[in-house]
């Protein structure tokens, strides 16, 4: 079997970075590497069953979580998280012009461009900043026009020989990222799961009515248990206004009796509840 492997596109991408390190850590023979327009097709890409496993960027240390991987997660059914990578992120400023002055406007994807708000405001005050697809998709304006910019990789920058400007514009020296390796839960014959001792398993949930104290009541569930919880993120349903799906990360594997325990309640003090499994984190240098 050749496994196919889902990354935000064109290549280059840290999606796919983080897809290479996943790879790195395996001795897989046999893989395709297949870049999707956006992190929704990647994701519905093997809900559908086109790949096997997507590689998506979940939360970031400057800017957060990244809302699309979450929505997109909480629309499509039965897929679940087998790893957690954390990468660093080291951004470039790509441009065919060396003279800042000259550069009028900035292509990244959002999470790129929000990681070096600061480096933007104090270097480039003059210049745009446009939102792209991906750190990637930016280069194409680079490659097309004298006083366009990118914020991409340095490995990017190699990929599509263009000229780095200046190395190292993110706003923190540590910033890095945290994917999620997702398939669909029926596949087999996976590349097998990296243990470390770092264990998550994540859940998202809908509450059946908007009242007060629906949301403490779920997470006195985990209290009751002395479950850590490391992350809780609302998003909106898009039902109504103010009406909220909630993604919590819980420091536990889904195996142990206490998690059993926490679901069973949570089942009936929840609307909709989705677990995605649990996954060990490996954080890559
Ligand atoms: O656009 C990319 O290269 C991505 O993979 C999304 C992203 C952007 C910035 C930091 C981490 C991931």
């Amino acid at each position: 079997m050749t496994l196919s492997i889902a990354h935000l596109g064109p290549p280059g991408t840290y999606a796919e970075q983080a897809a290479l390190a996943y790879l790195d850590l395996h001795s897989t023979p046999s893989t395709t590497l297949r870049p999707y327009a956006s992190i929704a097709r990647t994701i519905q890409s093997t809900a559908q069953g086109e790949t096997h496993l997507t590689i998506a960027p979940i939360e970031n240390s400057i800017e957060g979580s990244v809302a699309t991987t979450l929505d997109t997660l909480w629309q499509c059914s039965d897929l679940q998280i087998r790893q957690a990578l954390v990468l660093p992120i080291r951004h470039v400023l790509i441009a065919q012009t060396p003279n800042l002055q000259k550069i009028k406007a900035v292509y990244s994807h959002p999470q790129a461009l929000g990681q070096c708000q600061r480096w933007l405001a104090t270097n480039l005050p003059q210049t745009t900043a446009i939102a792209t697809n991906s750190t990637t998709e930016a280069l194409q304006y680079v490659q097309a026009d004298p006083s366009a910019a990118a914020i991409s990789s340095e490995r990017a920058a190699q990929l599509y020989e263009l000229p780095i400007v200046q190395r190292t514009i993110q706003d923190h020296p540590d910033n890095c990222t945290r994917f999620w390796v997702i398939n669909q839960q029926k596949t087999a014959d996976l590349p097998p799961v990296i243990e470390t001792d770092q264990t998550y398993t994540s859940l998202a949930f809908s509450l059946p009515a908007n009242q007060p104290g629906a949301l403490l009541k779920t997470l006195q569930i985990f209290a009751e248990r002395s479950i850590n919880l490391s992350r809780i993120e609302s998003r909106p349903s898009r039902r109504s206004m103010g009406d909220y799906v909630f993604f919590i990360d819980a420091e536990i594997s889904a195996e142990q009796t206490t998690f059993h325990s926490a679901l069973e309640q949570l089942q009936a003090s929840t609307e909709v509840l989705k677990s995605f499994g649990s996954y060990p984190l490996v954080t890559i240098s």
